[in-house]
This record gives structure tokens, C-alpha cells and sequence, in this order.
């Protein structure tokens, strides 16, 4: 059994901590808010991020450094915007053999940097190679209950997301390993933007055919930059893939399918966020991937519609207007050429 600190008490932090509760690990949960701590181990409950009561095993802590002191494994579990934060924090303090393993879906905006770059560039002693991911379907208020759950870790170094897999790994949480940690990182953070889209299209009144079109072609999308940008297209038809997609259109729990169902009920960007009070991850990652896609000169005309939508005043009905009406064309074109383009090389 390990000793592990999870950094980043909110929803998925949280849940996490209970599956290596479960598995009998021991499990430090840092918050950055003493008075979040003292609730914690009061009460065994973090009521204003998840309706569950917590196994024993799990002891929070403000201290970092106390958090740290003899574990083998890191899981952060902050958003993305809080990472490079938190990892300049644990520079003099992490010893060099730990374990890293992150669960955030995003992307930095003007850098356009993945998870794992973020926490290599920041973490002195730790390579990009050696840090792991954990992303796939997964609402944490569902793993909270100990509902059927499967999920892939992925990292550059096969050990240690064989490592990250045993940690993990349970009878009601099941973990595959994946060799592609760029395709497993940007289907992660991308899907949040095609949710924000689906949220839209509820709160605009619109059924199932529009949904089911929005994540079809919204994967069409993601699988196009991805590719683009190094990953195995396969990745984007597995659990971090197309899997998280479904769950995260589909879902009352997601975050950004609620921020989104708020616009296209007409609220503005500020007012939704403030209703939210948890992270939307896709509000950040689709300036990144507006920005990556105009670099890479890769077609993400969902992602422009949701852009224009946030952040330049156009209405969402004229966006749908807008995707409806563009020019007649093959369904596979751009997808096939990319392919066709990486297989021949
Ligand atoms: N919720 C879910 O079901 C899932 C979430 N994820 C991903 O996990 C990541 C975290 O999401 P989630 O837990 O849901 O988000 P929440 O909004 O529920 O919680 C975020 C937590 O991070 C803390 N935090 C924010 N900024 C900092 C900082 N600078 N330093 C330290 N702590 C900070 C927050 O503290 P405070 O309370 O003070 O705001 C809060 O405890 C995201 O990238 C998300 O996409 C992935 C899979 C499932
Ligand atoms: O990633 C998630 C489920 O897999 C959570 O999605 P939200 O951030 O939209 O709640």
C-alpha cells in the first residue's frame, strides 16, 4: 500500500482520494484553504463539492510540506489554470522518486501547452516523459458512489502508468494504459468545448438529432487538430476520446454541458460563471484551441462557433445558423487526407 497526496480538494480530487481510500492506500487530500481542512477531518465530508461521506484512510491537510513527507505518489487535481501554481509550490519540497500523476482536461491558453508540459516545465527534476495522466469518462459524483467507471492512464514512460494503473485500479473503477499521452491529454481537455456546445444547444430547446450531431462532428474535429498535433487518431474513438465526450454532452453533472445549457438559455459568459461556482475547463480550453487551430490551419468550425459565441457577442442561434449553412461537402474529407498524409510518411 502507498502513501499518496492528492493536491486539489474539489470534486475530482475528492473522488479520486476515495478510490485510493478504497484500495487501501494512504491518502492526504491538501487544500489551499485551512478552514476546507479542518471540516475535512472533522466531519469526514467536503459538503460543498460532493454528497458523500469519506473512508477514515483520508486526512487533509494546508501544509504542503506535511502533505508530501514520505509519499510515493502525487496525484494533482487542480484546473489547469492552477497548475503551473501549484507545481512552483512543490519545487524544494518533492523528492526526486515520486510518482507524478495528473487528472486536469485542459489546455493553456497562448502557450497551447498540454498538462503534462505545464508540470515538466515547472517540476526541475521531473521530465515530460516520466508524468502521467488519468482522463476518460468520469464525473466525479458518480465515482463518489462507487458506480462502474473506466478511465486510461497514459504517460511516455510505460512504467509508470503501469503504476498509476495498479494505484488506481478496482472492481468498480477499472484503468487502461495508453502509450499516447498527447491524444489521451487533448481528448480530455477538447471534449469540454464540444459539451459547452451541447449545453448550448439543450438551453436552446434543440433535441437529440442536433446533439448527436454536435458530438459526431465534434469529434470529427478534435480527431482532425489532434492527429495534427502528434496523437493516434485511434486515441479519439477510446474512452478519452469519444468516451468522455458522450458522458460530459450527455450528463446533468458536467460542468461545461450546464455553463453551456445557461447561454443558450440567454445568460452572458460572466453570470453563468458565477452561477457555477466549480471549474469549466472549456471556457480556457477553446481560446487555445481557436488559437491552435488558426496556427495549424486545421477546419474547427464548432470550436469558432462556441468562440464567437463567449467571447465575440454572437448569438447562439446565429452560430447554429452559421454551422448549418456552411458548404456541401464529404463527410470524412479532411479526416481521410490527414491520415492519409500520416500513414504515408
Ligand atoms: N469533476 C469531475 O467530475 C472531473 C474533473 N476533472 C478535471 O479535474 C480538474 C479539477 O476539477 P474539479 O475538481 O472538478 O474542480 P472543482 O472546481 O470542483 O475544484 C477545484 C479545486 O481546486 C482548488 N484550486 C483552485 N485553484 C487552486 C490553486 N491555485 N491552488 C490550490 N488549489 C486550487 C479549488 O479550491 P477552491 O475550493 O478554493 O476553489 C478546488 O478545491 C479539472 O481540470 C477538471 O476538468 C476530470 C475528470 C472528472
Ligand atoms: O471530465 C469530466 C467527466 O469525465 C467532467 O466534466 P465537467 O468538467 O464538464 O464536469
Amino acid at each position: 500500500m502507498e502513501k499518496v497526496a492528492v493536491l486539489g480538494a474539489g470534486s475530482w480530487g475528492t473522488a479520486l482520494s476515495i478510490v485510493l481510500a478504497d484500495n487501501g492506500h494512504e491518502v492526504r487530500l491538501w487544500s489551499h484553504r485551512e478552514n476546507q481542512v479542518d471540516i475535512i477531518n472533522e466531519t469526514h465530508r467536503n459538503d460543498q463539492y460532493l454528497d458523500v461521506t469519506l473512508p477514515e484512510q483520508i486526512e487533509a491537510y494546508a501544509s504542503l510540506e506535511a502533505a508530501l513527507s514520505g509519499v510515493s505518489v502525487i496525484v494533482i487535481v487542480v484546473p489547469t489554470k492552477a497548475i503551473r501554481e501549484v507545481c512552483k509550490a512543490l519545487n524544494g519540497i518533492l523528492k526526486d522518486n515520486v510518482t507524478i500523476i495528473h487528472a486536469a482536461k485542459g489546455i493553456e491558453p497562448v502557450t497551447l501547452k498540454r498538462v503534462s508540459e505545464m508540470i515538466s516545465e515547472e517540476l526541475e527534476a521531473y521530465p515530460e516523459e516520466d508524468i502521467v495522466v488519468l482522463s476518460g469518462p468520469s464525473h466525479a459524483e458518480e465515482v463518489a458512489l462507487r458506480h462502474p467507471t473506466t478511465v486510461t492512464v497514459s504517460s511516455i514512460n510505460s512504467h509508470n502508468a503501469n503504476i498509476a494503473q495498479s494505484l488506481f485500479i478496482s472492481d468498480t473503477f477499472r484503468v487502461y494504459t495508453s502509450p499516447d499521452i498527447i491524444g489521451v491529454e487533448l481528448g480530455g481537455a477538447l471534449k469540454n468545448i464540444i459539451a459547452l456546445g451541447a449545453g448550448i444547444s439543450d438551453g436552446l430547446g434543440y433535441g437529440d438529432n442536433a446533439k448527436a450531431a454536435l458530438i459526431t462532428r465534434g469529434l470529427a474535429e478534435i480527431a482532425r487538430l489532434g492527429t495534427k498535433l502528434g496523437a493516434n487518431p485511434l486515441s479519439f474513438l477510446g474512452l478519452s476520446g469519444v468516451g468522455d465526450l458522450i458522458v460530459t454532452c450527455t450528463s446533468v453533472h458536467s460542468r461545461n454541458w450546464r455553463a453551456g445549457n445557461l447561454l443558450g438559455k440567454g445568460l452572458n459568459l460572466d453570470d453563468v460563471l458565477n452561477q457555477m461556482g466549480m471549474v469549466v475547463e472549456g471556457v480556457r480550453t477553446v481560446k487555445a484551441a481557436y488559437q491552435f487551430a488558426e496556427e495549424q490551419d486545421v477546419e474547427m468550425p464548432i470550436t469558432t462557433g462556441i468562440h464567437q459565441i463567449l467571447f465575440e457577442g454572437k448569438a447562439p442561434k446565429d452560430v447554429v445558423d452559421q454551422l448549418m449553412n456552411r458548404t456541401k461537402r464529404e463527410e470524412m474529407d479532411d479526416l481521410a487526407l490527414l491520415l492519409m498524409e500520416r500513414y504515408s510518411q
